[in-house]
C-alpha cells in the first residue's frame, strides 16, 4: 500500500485504486485462491463532513474503513491519502479499561495525551458536558448504557483533538433514538472541522439524511458517491425510480444486495468506481466551474477512465439536479426548530443544545508523552485496577492460602522423614506445578478481552507499546509475590521443613521465579489466542514441560544427554530440581529415621540418587533467569505482533 506522503498536513481522506485482496484457504492450512474484497475502489472524504460508508453486509464496508485507517495494511494496495498522526479509529465495541469511572478514564487519556495541559479539568468537565455524560461521571464504564459507551469512546478520543474520525459500526446495537442523537453528534463534530468516516449497515431515512456524503459499496466496488439528497436522480441515470416512500438509502442496498452481476457494475461504472462524486444542482456557479475544468483538462468520459495519481484531480464532482427539499427543510418538517446559525433546537433534540462549540482548549497542538510518563501513569492506573478488582482479589487470595493449606496437610511433618523419599520428590514437583498451573492459566483466561482495549489505544497513539509492556509486568509483581509467599510460607512450614529463613528464602526464591517464568508464558498465550483456543492451548504447552519435569527421576544417571539438554528449556523441571536442591542441599542435617533402616536418611544419598549432588544453584537460578527472559521476549514480541506495530 501506498501512503501518499503529506507535504501539507490535511485533514481530508482521499484514496484511489484500493484494493483489498485476500487468500482463500481449505480446512485453514491449504491456500486455494485469492478473493478480491475492495476492487480498485476510489474516492474522498472531506474536512468538515459526516460520510458514511455503507452497503450490503459482506460488501467491504469494514475492509474498507481498516484499509484507510491503517488498521489493516497487510494485502492492501493502492494510494490512500491520509494524516495518520491526527487520526482515531474508534471500534464496533467501544470497550473501556475495567473498574475506572468515566472520569478517571478521561483523566486517564488526557493524562497519556496532554500530560502539560494545567487545564485538564476542564477539558473533560467541557468534553463530558458537550457529549452529555457529565451526569455519568463518577460511573464504571461497564455501566453505560450502548449510547453512553458510544459517546465516552468519542469524548476518550476527543481529548487530543483528532482531526478525521474512523468510527466502524458507530449505531450498532443502539436503539432508534439513540442511533440518532449518536449521528447527530458526529455531524456536529464534523462541522466543528473533523473528517468523520463511519460503516453503517442500513440507515434509517432520518439518519440517513445526516450524512454530508455517503459512499455506497457492494462487492467491494463502489456504486455511489455523494450526497444523500443525489441518490434517487443518480439512480434514474439508469432508468431505476425509486418507489415513493421508500428511503433511497435502503432502495439502493436492496437493490445491490438483490442483483446478481448486472447492476453494481453498471453502477460502479457510472460513478468510475469512486471518482465521481454525485451532488445535487445547487449551485450553478459551482457548475459552471467543473464544466469550464473539465473542459480545460479535456476530460470526457473516456478520458476520465485514465488514472491519476494526482488526488486533486483524480475525483470529480458531477451535480445532478436541484434536490427536491433541501436538508434543512427537511430537517424543519421533522420537527425542529432551527437558530439562526442553522443548529437544531428544542423538543426531541434538547440533547442537541448541549452541543456547544468547543474552545481553544481543544486546539492545543498536543506534543507526544514520554516513555517514562506513560508508564508512570499505566502503572497507576493497572494497580488501581487490581486493588479494584476485589472480588477477583479474594478468590486469588482464597485459592493461595487453600492450596497452601491443602499442600500443608498433604504432606504435614513429612519434609523431615528419611524413609519418604518419594514423597518429598511429589512435594517439590507439586509445588512447582501448582504454581506454574494457575500462573499459567490465569493471563490465558483473562488476557484475551485486555488486547482488544490494549490494540485500539495503541493503535490511537494513547501510548507506546514498551511502557504498557513494563508496566503490565511490573504492576502484577506485588500481588504475585504476596500471594506466592503467603501459599509458600504455609506449605513449608506445615510440611516440617528445617526452620532456617535463609533455606526459606531460596525456596521461595525458586517459587516465585517459576511463577514469574509462567505468568510470562501465560500472557504469550494470552496476547496470542482467543480464550477459547488459549484454553486449550495452555494445557497442550505446559503439558510436555510438566512430563519433562518428572522424566527419569529414578534412572537419572543414565538420561541421554539429548534428553538432559531438552529438560533444561522445561522451566518445571529446572524449578523442581531447584527446589529438591534447597530442601535437601546445602549440608542439611541427617533426617529422622522411624523405620529399621532409611536408604534416603542421609540427603545426599538423594541428591547423588538424583544426580544433582554437584548441582550448584547459581547455575539453576541462571537457568530460570533465562528461561524467564526467554518468555517475557515471548510476550512483547505477541504484544508487537498483536497490535500491530
Ligand atoms: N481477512 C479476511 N480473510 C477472508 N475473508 C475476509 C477477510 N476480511 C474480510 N473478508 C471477507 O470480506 C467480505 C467483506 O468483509 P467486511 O467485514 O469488510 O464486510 P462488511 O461490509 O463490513 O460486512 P458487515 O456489514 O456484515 O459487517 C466478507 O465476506 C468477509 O468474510
Amino acid at each position: 500500500m501506498e501512503n501518499t506522503a503529506c507535504l501539507k498536513p490535511s485533514k481530508d481522506v482521499e484514496f484511489q485504486d484500493v484494493y483489498y485482496t485476500v487468500k482463500e484457504r481449505k480446512h485453514y492450512i491449504k491456500v486455494t485462491g485469492t478473493r478480491q474484497i475492495l476492487r480498485g475502489v476510489s474516492g474522498s472524504f472531506r474536512n468538515g463532513q459526516l460520510s458514511a460508508i455503507m452497503g450490503p453486509s459482506g460488501a467491504g464496508k469494514s475492509s474498507l474503513l481498516n484499509a484507510l485507517s491503517g488498521l489493516r495494511t497487510s494485502d492492501v494496495r493502492g494510494h490512500i491519502k491520509i494524516e495518520r498522526k491526527g487520526s482515531c479509529y474508534i471500534t464496533q465495541e467501544d470497550n473501556h479499561q475495567t473498574l475506572l469511572s468515566v472520569e478517571e478514564l478521561m483523566a486517564l487519556s488526557c493524562n497519556l495525551k496532554i500530560p502539560y495541559s494545567k487545564r485538564k479539568d476542564e477539558l473533560i468537565t467541557e468534553i463530558l458536558e458537550n457529549l452529555h455524560l457529565n451526569h455519568r461521571r463518577d460511573i464504571y464504564a461497564e455501566k453505560l448504557s450502548g449510547g453512553e459507551r458510544k459517546r465516552l469512546s468519542i469524548a476518550l478520543e476527543l481529548v487530543a483533538n483528532p482531526k478525521i474520525f474512523f468510527l466502524d459500526e458507530p449505531t450498532s446495537g443502539l436503539d432508534e433514538v439513540t442511533a440518532a442523537q449518536c449521528i447527530r453528534l458526529l455531524s456536529k463534530l464534523a462541522k466543528e472541522g473533523r473528517t468523520i468516516v463511519c460503516t453503517i449497515h442500513q440507515p434509517s431515512a432520518t439518519i440517513f439524511n445526516y450524512f454530508d456524503n455517503i459512499f455506497v459499496l457492494a462487492s467491494g466496488q463502489c456504486v455511489y458517491q455523494g450526497q444523500p439528497s443525489a441518490v434517487i436522480p443518480f439512480l434514474r441515470n439508469v432508468h431505476i425510480e425509486c418507489p415513493k416512500y421508500y428511503s433511497p438509502s435502503d432502495y439502493i442496498i436492496e437493490l445491490c444486495d438483490a442483483d446478481e452481476g448486472k447492476l453494481i457494475p453498471v453502477l460502479s461504472e457510472l460513478t468510475d468506481n469512486g471518482k465521481y462524486i454525485y451532488a445535487p444542482q445547487q449551485q450553478l456557479q459551482q457548475q459552471q466551474q467543473l464544466t469550464q475544468q473539465i473542459q480545460l483538462n479535456g476530460l470526457g468520459n473516456n478520458t476520465a477512465k485514465q488514472r491519476s495519481k494526482d488526488f486533486q484531480h483524480s475525483v470529480r464532482t458531477f451535480f445532478v439536479e436541484e434536490p427536491k427539499r433541501s436538508r434543512l427543510q427537511h430537517l424543519l418538517s421533522a420537527g425542529g426548530n432551527f437558530s439562526s446559525d442553522g443548529s437544531l433546537i428544542g423538543g426531541v433534540t434538547a440533547f442537541y443544545e448541549h452541543l456547544k462549540t468547543f474552545t481553544k482548549l481543544l486546539d492545543t497542538e498536543q506534543e507526544d508523552t514520554s516513555s517514562l510518563h506513560q508508564f508512570c501513569v499505566l502503572i497507576r492506573m493497572m494497580s488501581v485496577r487490581i486493588v479494584r478488582a476485589r472480588i477477583a482479589l479474594l478468590i486469588q487470595f482464597l485459592h493461595h492460602v487453600l492450596t497452601g493449606l491443602c499442600f500443608g496437610l498433604i504432606f504435614l511433618n513429612l519434609g523431615n522423614q528419611g524413609s519418604r523419599m518419594f514423597d518429598h520428590l511429589k512435594f517439590c514437583i507439586g509445588v512447582i506445578v501448582i504454581i506454574s498451573y494457575t500462573q499459567v492459566m490465569l493471563p490465558i483466561l483473562s488476557y484475551p478481552m485486555e488486547i482488544k482495549i490494549v490494540r485500539k489505544e495503541t493503535f490511537n497513539r494513547w501510548y507506546k507499546l514498551t511502557p504498557y509492556y513494563m508496566a503490565l509486568s511490573f504492576s502484577r509483581l506485588p500481588l504475585q509475590i504476596i500471594l506466592n509467599m503467603i501459599m509458600l510460607t504455609i506449605i513449608y512450614w506445615m510440611s516440617g521443613l528445617p526452620p532456617q529463613l535463609w533455606r526459606f528464602g531460596l525456596f521461595a526464591g525458586i517459587g516465585l521465579m517459576t511463577s514469574l517464568i509462567a505468568e510470562g508464558m501465560g500472557l504469550a498465550i494470552g496476547m496470542t489466542f482467543s480464550i477459547t483456543n488459549g484454553s486449550a492451548v495452555g494445557p497442550l504447552t505446559i503439558a510436555p514441560l510438566m512430563g519433562l519435569a518428572i522424566y527419569g527421576f529414578d534412572f537419572a544417571a543414565q538420561i541421554p544427554y539429548a534428553m538432559n539438554l531438552l529438560m533444561k528449556f522445561s522451566y518445571i523441571r529446572v524449578g523442581v530440581v531447584a527446589l529438591i536442591l534447597s530442601v535437601f542441599g546445602f549440608d542439611r542435617p541427617e533426617l529422622e529415621c522411624t523405620d529399621m533402616y532409611c536408604h534416603f536418611g542421609d540427603p545426599r544419598v538423594l541428591l547423588k540418587f538424583l544426580d544433582i549432588e554437584h548441582m550448584s544453584m547459581w547455575y539453576l537460578f541462571s537457568l530460570l533467569t533465562v528461561l524467564m527472559l526467554f518468555y517475557r521476549v515471548l510476550m512483547y514480541l505477541s504484544l508487537r505482533r498483536r497490535c500491530g506495530t
